[in-house]
């Protein structure tokens, strides 16, 4: 493994590992997305140590980046995956997944999805609704298989993030909530082709500050010993993902220390449990960037400049969406004056900008940008809107690269 900084500048030129991005781009074309393979091994890394001892199966999050040799790269460091359709279902076994360790969760899994994961015989569903612990029932009694399950509450903490990606509010559609909880865990018992195996939350996703999970994370221990009492049996605490990566230069990473302590903290006196994590923006955002050439400046008679390249908002949504501020950097520094910008992509919208007011390098067409921590909730957000093409993804180890996605055609897309 290569030690960090995996996204650096060497002198002028941006570095991804031991290669020249502008080199590789050069070669592979633009809009690229890259992904630094030493940067995910560094990222999981750190989360294993922080856990040391504890038992605990890491579950690959792969709605952040489903690309399947991403997926491999966990997997291949004996991660499960959790997964939230079908379609992740089938991009983690092509992963060399384990079923044995694939977690499935969300909200409206359909009767063919289900179906198909009891087939590949996963390690449990997190199960979001009444309707839908009968519906996994009845398709396992119908082909006569025991399902284990866990259920989804909904503890009702506020994880201090951005209002769209808090999920364990009142407000929010996902879990059920502790006191219906207590039924419905009854009336699985009661199922005789459920095995009731755990628990599972998620309260948010880019959690910076990680104190909400201590809060969470209680009224987790204090439902399962509740259950326990009730001889209802939990091998599994799920605890979703949501750990956060510092955005902006003003913030730092979450304390992975605590963290850990805040979850297996108020379990000690249940040595038997298992936790279960979902990282996903923590693996891999800091590895991704995504690079785009410069196709136009345009100027304005109010002072104001456009530096206009060849992605947007169809490559990464965030900006546009939740007004996320991602870091722009020249692939290579020409040592120019800086000057305010505003960074827009091709599409037909207003919102299709990466920044504004920015101050960048002065740059020129044909320039190269790299969009930095763009590795979460990039490609996978994408869409073909005004008919362009989705971004190569190229995966560097290293010395050499990888295409992992090549360049659509009109034809892929049309
Ligand atoms: C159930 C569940 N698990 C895991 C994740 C991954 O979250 P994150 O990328 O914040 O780690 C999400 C997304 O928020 C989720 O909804
Ligand atoms: N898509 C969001 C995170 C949503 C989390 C999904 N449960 C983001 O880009 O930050």
């Amino acid at each position: 493994m290569i030690k960090a900084p995996y996204i650096y500048y060497d002198e002028q030129n941006l570095m991804m590992e031991n290669l020249k991005v502008e080199d590789i781009v050069r070669e592979t074309g633009t809009p690229a997305y890259l992904y630094s393979k030493g940067s995910f091994l560094n990222q999981l890394g750190q989360l294993k140590e922080a856990f040391g001892q504890s038992k605990v199966l890491f579950c690959y999050s792969m709605k952040v980046c489903h690309n399947r040799n991403i997926a491999k790269v966990f997997v291949d460091e004996g991660c499960g995956v959790d997964i939230v359709s079908g379609g992740e279902l089938y991009r983690a076994l092509k992963a060399g997944a384990d079923p044995k360790k694939i977690v499935y969760s969300g909200v409206a899994k359909t009767v063919k999805e289900i179906r198909e994961a009891i087939e590949a015989g996963i390690l449990m569903f997190n199960v979001e609704s009444e309707q839908e612990l009968l519906r996994i029932n009845e398709i396992a009694t119908a082909m006569d298989k025991t399902v284990s399950i866990a259920l989804r509450i909904n503890p009702g903490v506020d994880a201090k993030t951005h209002p769209y990606i808090t999920t364990g509010m009142k407000e929010n559609k996902f879990g059920i909530d502790c006191e219906m909880g207590i039924d419905i865990f009854q009336k699985a018992m009661k199922m005789k082709h459920i095995q009731v195996s755990g628990i599972d939350l998620h309260i948010g996703s880019q959690l910076l500050d990680v104190t909400p999970y201590g809060e969470a994370m209680q009224i987790a221990a204090e439902y399962v010993r509740t259950l326990r009492a009730m001889d209802i049996s939990i091998r599994y605490v799920d605890v979703g993902g949501g750990i956060g990566i510092p955005y902006t230069e003003d913030k730092s990473s979450p304390d992975l220390k605590k963290y850990a302590e805040l979850i297996t903290g108020p379990f000690k006196d249940m040595p038997d449990i298992t936790f279960i994590l979902e990282p996903g923006r923590f693996l891999t955002a800091q590895a991704g960037i995504l690079v785009t050439e410069v196709q136009y400046i345009k100027d304005n008679s109010y002072g104001k400049r456009f530096v206009i390249i060849d992605s947007g908002m169809h490559h990464l949504i965030r900006p546009c969406l939740y007004q996320a501020y991602h870091n722009i950097l020249p692939v290579t520094k020409k040592g120019k004056a800086e000057r305010e910008v505003d960074i827009v992509g091709p599409i037909c919208e207003s919102t299709d900008f990466f920044a504004k007011n920015r101050m960048i390098e002065e740059v020129a067409q044909g320039d190269l940008l790299a969009v930095t921590d763009a590795g979460a909730y990039g490609i996978v957000m994408g869409s073909h809107y005004n008919s362009h093409s989705l971004p190569m993804e190229i995966l560097v180890d290293r010395d050499s690269y990888k295409i992992i996605r090549r360049k659509e055609t009109y034809e892929d897309i049309a």
